[in-house]
């Protein structure tokens, strides 16, 4: 644990140290990460090949998943796995067409000018599923529903070949998804070869997804040649708490997350030091016994306790902006009023965080690092462009014509104050 402390008393270093949570040195992830995107960009397949077989130690003719695979793979994967798939689908399905529902075209009318909002999709996705140290069938879900609802034409899987059978429930997912193409190919030469293209795997317009440093190092880099969503890495969770929260579920909730990854974060704030105490003791104790605890243990080193008033547990929070929020205080929805930055919310104590990660219906791809304070989830609006739309009548150009030539003319663009003469004259 790097803090256990009051509020009151972190002094400016320790602040920044919680807020940081798990920055990894940039220094050398940079120059890694800009090797691959530069080797990709120039020798495509070749460059993916050489890296899958560094990476993730395999020797890989074809990056496409084909339908004998996807075959195998429900042989493979228990029906029970495939029918969550199928449950937890038509959860996030539902969720995210009431996203699309509540989106709404409009126009304004206003003497002669009108003007207005479409809604189209983008038209080429790649949705990047992570597996390095776990798989996630459930990141297929989370990226490509969206898409699907949102209407994108083509959408695209990668996620990492994990040995030579590949992850099977991210192909069944997959299927139940209805992905176009799967490519096994992982980290950031995935990210790389959606950029830019290759032989193999084709380019698109906007890559989402999860995943670890280089894989959100990437995104970050190509961002501008394509679109990205937003920084979505090691996953954390900040989880206010007050006299009445049930320490257990506290602790429960801290090891579900940091089970993720060494450089998951998680921070607790509450309101007294004797719940701190009995909050960091039951976590300790927790982890001693449990699944995953190489891991664990590495990202307790990321995460901090501290406590003060609840003002001051919600402004910390605000100021972390966390991936998951949970509020497990006596009237949860009275703290949600003064909560501004954060992924996602979870109200009360039965709202742990993976109800969301798999099967309520809210995405679980979330901003990371502080992003919340600038991003949303991913969401259908991830995938959709609104391009405004304008059409005037004569008496309508009319009535706009000075101050459009005016301000043109005091830009020196006279051509422009020309093409509304020239209809007028
Ligand atoms: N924020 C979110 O919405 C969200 C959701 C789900 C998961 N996550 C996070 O996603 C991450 C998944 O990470 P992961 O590692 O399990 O899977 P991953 O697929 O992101 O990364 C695995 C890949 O990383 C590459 N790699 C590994 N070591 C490398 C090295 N030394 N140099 C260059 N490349 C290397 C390999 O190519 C490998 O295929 C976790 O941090 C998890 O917390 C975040
Ligand atoms: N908690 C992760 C986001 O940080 C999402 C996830 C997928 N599977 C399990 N959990
Ligand atoms: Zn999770």
């Amino acid at each position: 644990m790097i803090i256990f402390k009051k509020i009151d008393d972190l002094n400016e270093e320790e602040i920044q140290k919680i807020m940081d949570r798990n920055k990894t040195n940039m220094d050398n992830i940079l120059p890694i990460v800009g090797d691959i995107l530069k080797n990709v960009r120039e020798n495509k397949d070749s460059a993916l090949k050489e890296y899958t077989k560094k990476f993730d130690g395999v020797d890989i003719e074809n990056f496409r998943v084909t339908k004998e695979e996807i075959e195998t793979a429900y042989e493979n994967v228990d029906s029970k796995v495939v029918c969550s798939l199928e449950q937890a689908h038509e959860n996030i399905y539902e969720f995210h067409k009431a996203q699309l529902d509540n989106l709404k075209e409009w126009a304004l009318e206003k003497d002669g000018i009108s003007t207005g909002q479409i809604i189209r999709p983008i038209e080429k996705a790649g949705c990047y599923v992570p597996g390095g140290k776990a798989f996630y069938p459930s990141s297929v879900l989370m990226t490509t529903i969206p898409a699907k609802v949102a209407g994108v034409k083509e959408v695209v899987v990668t996620s990492p070949p994990n040995g030579t059978k590949g992850n099977y429930a991210t192909l069944v997912a997959s299927d139940i998804c209805k992905v176009d193409s799967i490519f096994k190919l992982g980290g950031a030469q995935a990210i790389a070869s959606l950029a830019y293209g290759t032989e193999s795997i084709p380019k698109v317009d906007i890559i989402v997804g999860p995943g670890n440093i280089f894989v959100t190092t990437a995104k970050k880099l190509v961002y501008g040649e394509v679109a990205i969503d937003f920084p979505a890495g090691p996953s954390e969770v900040l989880i206010i708490c007050d006299e009445e929260t049930n320490v257990d579920y506290v602790a429960l909730d801290f090891l579900a997350q940091a089970e993720h990854d060494p450089n998951a974060s998680c921070v607790i704030t509450t309101t007294s030091e004797d719940k701190a105490v009995e909050i960091k003791n039951r976590i300790i104790e927790t982890a001693q016994n449990a699944k995953r605890k190489e891991i664990i243990v590495k990202a307790l080193e990321n995460s901090a306790i501290v406590y003060g008033s609840l003002d001051q547990c919600i402004d910390l929070s605000n100021e972390y902006a966390p991936e998951h929020l949970e509020i497990m205080t006596k009237n949860p929805r009275e703290v949600l009023k003064y909560i501004n930055n954060a992924g996602s919310i979870f109200l009360g104590h039965y709202a742990p965080v993976p109800v969301g990660d798999y099967a309520s219906g809210t995405n679980h791809v979330l901003p990371t690092s502080g992003c919340a304070k600038m991003y949303s989830g991913l969401s259908v609006e991830t995938f959709i462009k609104k391009p405004t739309v304008q059409e005037l009548t004569r008496d309508g150009l009319k009535s706009i014509a000075d101050v459009v030539t005016t301000i043109a003319e005091a830009e020196g663009l006279y051509n422009h104050a020309e093409a509304i003469k020239g209809r007028l004259k």
